[in-house]
């Protein structure tokens, strides 16, 4: 195995009028889990054809640890790749197709027999070991194609391009658990390509995040969530969305139309003054009203003046929708919360988990303010 090392490698397919990669320096680190997450079109399938050695890409170069690997063809790789639907030999049965990749490089007979068998019962292909493979359905033909790629030792790795797609709901749950599990045995590098976030936090060490070409950010999945670097991984990860608020830097404190809601901490030293994005998830957004509103004297301020406009049950939690300063927001609260639309409400961040943006990527932290508890 080997660290996958790209160096200011991109992709053009129109000789360079627009770049499908921009170009981009990254290393794939031996043994780890990985999902590149993006929407369609953002350039995963490029870069997994890139590192596989499907496509050349048309500047850079790219190392498996320190050998060069940019002119060298796919079978000189070492790495398997698995696609979005089967590739198998359809007249061989399960048992050959699953050999195949192992014979063809001459592994000993034996060797061939036990990690066909290994591979057989973790992926639960047992039973259908004598059967021919057109013989199977999609989703079971899929999960053969999954072994072939998982069944050699030694491969550097193991790329997945939307594996799951043709697999039922309820069978992908139990596939990306074994994946996870395979890679726990198998010490294998994994990336795999999906533009589902929960396929993408549920399965991965670290999480790739690619839009129009570009690595927006790259973390496990509890960072991406909770410091997102950039506007764009806010709103693709989370359910709804991270909260967007045009706010103004001034003096170093950061307001909403009149309203002082925190210090500017900028990740870099000092921010500058002018217009700046507070983005905040639902899940740090409380929300008071009723009853439950701060009175004047409480220490830590009244919060964000707001209005409720909607209130969306979702069992687990309710949804409730605020307008403030003209812009919508939503709190993520107890599924037992009573919010009537149309009633004024304050809104606060959790100190810590609110952040400033300007041109969408994070600038800054925003800070309690002296001596006060939050927003
Ligand atoms: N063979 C090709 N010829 C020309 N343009 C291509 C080709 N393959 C991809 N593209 C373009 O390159 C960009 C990136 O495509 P790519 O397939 O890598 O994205 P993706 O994130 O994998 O998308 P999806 O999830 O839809 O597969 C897109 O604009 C796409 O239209």
């Amino acid at each position: 195995m080997a660290d996958i090392r790209l160096e200011e490698v991109s992709h053009s397919y129109d000789g360079g009028r627009t770049w499908a990669l921009k170009p981009m320096t990254w290393t794939w680190r031996s043994a780890r889990a990985y999902a590149l997450l993006g929407p369609s079109g953002c350039g995963k399938s490029t870069l997994l054809n890139i590192v596989s050695g499907l496509l050349s890409p048309t500047t850079g170069r790219i190392w498996l640890d320190d050998r060069e690997v940019t002119a060298v063809p796919t079978a000189g790789r070492n790495i398997a790749q698995v696609f979005q639907f089967p590739v198998l030999y359809e007249e061989m049965s399960v048992y050959d197709n699953l050999a195949f990749p192992l014979r063809n490089r001459r592994y000993p007979r034996a060797e061939v027999d036990r990690r066909v068998r290994e591979v057989s019962r973790m992926l639960g292909l047992d039973d259908h070991l004598g059967r021919r493979s057109r013989r199977l359905d999609p989703g079971r033909q899929q999960i053969v194609s999954l072994g072939r790629g998982l069944v050699r030792p030694e491969v550097a790795a193991v790329l997945l391009d939307e594996p799951l797609t043709v697999i039922d709901p309820a069978m992908k749950w139990t596939l990306r658990s074994k994946l996870k599990e395979i890679h726990r045995d198998t010490g294998h590098t994994l990336i795999y390509v999906t533009h589902d976030q929960t396929e993408a936090l549920t399965f991965a060490d670290e999480v790739v995040v690619l839009k129009d070409g570009e690595i927006v950010q790259a973390g496990e999945p509890a960072e991406l969530f909770l410091a997102p670097a950039h506007e764009f991984v806010g709103h693709f990860i989370g359910s709804p969305g991270m909260n967007v608020l045009p706010a103004e830097i001034a003096g170093g404190v950061v307001r909403v139309g009149g309203t002082a809601v925190g210090r500017a901490a900028g990740d870099g030293g000092e921010l500058p003054p002018g217009p700046v994005r507070i983005g905040v998830r639902p899940e740090f957004v409380r929300i008071t009203a009723g009853q439950d509103a701060p009175d004047a004297g409480d220490p830590a301020g009244p919060g964000l003046a707001a209005r409720i406009t909607g209130l969306d049950r979702m069992g687990s939690h309710h949804l409730v929708h605020a307008r403030v300063d003209g812009h919508a927001l939503v709190s993520k609260t107890g599924p037992g919360s009573r919010y009537e639309p149309g009633t004024a409400a304050f809104l606060r961040f959790d100190p810590g988990r609110a952040f400033l943006f300007r041109d969408e990527v994070r600038c800054g932290s925003l800070m309690p303010l002296e001596g006060r508890g939050g927003t």
